[in-house]
């Protein structure tokens, strides 16, 4: 049973999005896309004006018996008229593409600004995550409501102007023609409308059969389970679900086609009305009134052609509309709200050489639809210059409390303060600039080591970028490859690019950390994927790595934490036990139990692999 998803009203109306797309064009340099469109509109009903006074005209030049110089002339000027106009209208649709492109490219790109810089609680937001998937459909390509849109506005503007155009002229020969036609019309498109919508309104059910039948296609071809669908004899229940699959699929499209045809027929009933009343008029106005021929052939014509820019009009509107819906997401997805306070903050600006300091004030967090905190009433203050340990179990909320630090995550309750003001009141973006970090899961962007290490493809310090390198201990390994600090990462857009080890990933993201060189470093875990040698290289060079910075240093290996000037173990949601190692041994608690514990495991392992060893 396909689910039907509730659809939410969109926040603008197509006038507002009309607007909002005019907006972008002009302020992003393409005041052409507006004036071009208009353009091909004029353009439109130009040609169609000539197309509809050609025959009649040179029917009535014949009608006259013109001499045959004159007549010549008349079809000349048509054939002229109509070979500017069409070459002018193909001019301007094919100089019209690009800046329509960079419309939508400048869209793409409020996203992309959108995606990268909103308030990090926003990437854990089930509505913005399905707004910007959403946004994403809307600019991905030439036919996409962001784009195409151009196209509905270029046709409606030239079905309004047509639909002025002929109803002067029908309004001279019959007011009544004019009623006539648009009530045929109008019927036709809402008849029209609302059967052929039935493949729209049943989207989701033909996706349904259709993904059925592609994943049975694609599994009956995946290497992966041609081994299980051999030795298990499963090809006869494969043909058999993908038969039931297209019965579905086939018995989905005869439905749809059933309904269809009511649409044809009741839209050949109408234009044959409409006909019948057109020729009527015009047959009676030829017997009373004396039209001729090609007066005849005008109206005629311009009746039937009038149902066309009626049709269009009401087409264009269903179209714009939506369309809009799209460009409302769009829209609804570059305004969503941002907790944080970004531009209109405090401006911040870290001194180098300078010391911080971070207090947490009763500082409470419970993630979104959690039914308990998280963390409960921590104050805690990182003093400057402060080497500092977070441990705790699996869960216990080390990470968080870091993203909390780090302005991240603000607190459901309580203060985070820098040097006594509450970092609500920094400009978000300036208070990152406070902290160097690695974290669990780090981001290598598509570019070389080197642009990794100083996150800049334009300008950087290389040396600098060798020092970290070396201090991260990776130069060994950059140094030996051919292309050294300028080799690339990412095989999925550089064509032999390296693919980095973790734990030498992590080395690169330490480097990358150092290379920023923040008045806070915070690890999480940064030594989680090394070897042991190179872990004891790490703490080692701890000291030299964290020099004049204030620092929070996560890690499960409570050996690793002993070189920090203090330790603070959270447990069921509050900080437990703080101390250096000594005192924390000391008092015996849950830190001194895990501290032996991992003691135990590691002397034991030696004694066992002693003793294997031995027999
Ligand atoms: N985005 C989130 N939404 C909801 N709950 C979350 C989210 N992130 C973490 N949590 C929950 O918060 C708790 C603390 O997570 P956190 O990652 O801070 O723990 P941790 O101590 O760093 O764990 P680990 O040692 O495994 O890295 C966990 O129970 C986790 O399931």
């Amino acid at each position: 049973m396909i689910k039907k998803a509730k659809m939410s009203r969109p926040k603008y109306h197509m006038g507002q999005n009309t607007w909002f797309m005019v907006k972008i064009a002009w302020t992003s340099g393409e005041k052409k896309v507006i004036v071009l469109s208009l353009l091909s509109a004029v353009l439109s009903v130009a040609l169609n004006l000539v197309n509809l006074y050609v025959a009649p005209s040179i029917l009535s030049a014949v009608e006259r018996h013109v001499p045959v110089g004159e007549l010549m002339w008349t079809i000349g000027e048509f054939v002229l008229g109509l070979m500017f106009v069409s070459a002018a209208s193909e001019y301007v649709n094919v100089n019209t593409l690009y800046g329509r492109i960079s419309v939508r490219r400048e869209i793409v790109a409020r996203l992309n600004r959108k995606a990268a810089t909103t308030s990090y609680p926003n990437l854990d937001n089930d509505q913005f995550r399905k707004l910007m998937a959403k946004s994403r459909e809307c600019v991905k390509m030439n036919k996409s409501a962001t784009e195409a849109v151009w196209t509905t506005l270029t046709t409606l503007s030239a079905d309004l102007l047509g639909f002025l155009v002929y109803i002067s002229l029908l309004t001279s020969v019959q007011p009544i023609l004019v009623f006539i036609i648009i009530l045929t019309a109008g019927s036709s498109y809402f008849i029209g409308n609302h059967v052929n919508g039935y493949e729209y309104r049943h989207r989701e059910e033909e996706a349904e059969y259709e993904r059925h039948m592609t994943y049975l296609s694609e599994r009956a071809r995946d290497l992966s389970a041609a081994k299980d669908i051999r030795i298990f004899g499963l090809r006869s229940w494969f043909s058999e679900l993908y038969t039931k699959a297209m019965d579905a699929y086939t018995s989905f499209h005869r439905r749809a086609q059933g309904v269809y045809i009511w649409a044809k027929i009741a839209d050949l009933v109408l234009t044959f009305l409409r006909n019948a009343v057109i020729y009527w008029y015009l047959v009676r106005m030829v017997i009373k009134d004396g039209l001729d021929v090609a007066e005849f052939l005008l109206f005629f014509t311009a009746a039937s052609g009038f149902g066309e820019w009626v049709f269009g009009i009401l087409r264009e509107f269903h179209i714009l509309y939506r369309q809009s819906l799209d460009i409302s997401t769009v829209r609804e997805c570059l305004e969503f709200d941002e907790p944080f306070t970004f531009e209109a903050g405090r401006t911040l600006r870290s001194e180098r050489g300078r010391k911080y300091e971070i207090r947490l004030e009763h500082v409470s967090f419970r993630y979104p639809g959690a039914d308990k905190n998280t963390l409960t009433d921590i104050n805690l203050t990182l003093h400057p210059g402060e080497r500092l340990a977070v441990v705790g179990l699996n869960g216990a909320g080390k990470t968080t409390l870091v993203y909390l630090i780090c302005g991240l995550l603000d607190p459901t309750e309580g203060r985070v303060l820098l040097d006594g003001t509450d970092i609500r009141d920094f400009c978000r973006t300036d208070y990152y600039t406070m902290f160097s970090a690695v974290f669990q899961s780090f981001s290598l962007l598509a570019g070389t080591i080197a642009e990794n290490v100083a996150q800049n493809d334009l300008e950087f310090d290389r040396k600098r970028v060798e020092e970290c390198i070396e201090k991260a201990g990776l130069r060994a390994k950059v140094e030996s490859l051919p292309d050294g600090y300028d080799t690339y990462l990412n095989r999925e857009v550089y064509e032999g690019a390296i693919l980095l080890s973790g734990g030498e990933t992590q080395r690169l993201m330490l480097a990358r950390a150092l290379y920023k060189d923040a008045p806070f470093i915070v690890l999480d875990e940064p030594t989680a994927a090394l070897d042991p040698i190179a872990e004891s290289e790490i703490y080692q060079k701890y000291n030299e790595l964290t020099r004049g910075k204030s620092s929070v240093y996560i890690s499960h290996r409570l050996a690793s934490t002993r070189f920090c000037d203090r330790i603070i173990m959270i447990d069921g949601a509050g900080i437990s036990e703080e101390g250096t190692h000594d005192e924390l041994m000391k008092l015996g608690g849950k830190y001194a139990d895990f501290y032996e514990m991992q003691s135990k495991y590691y002397r034991e392992g030696d004694a066992d692999h002693g003793e294997e060893q031995q027999t």
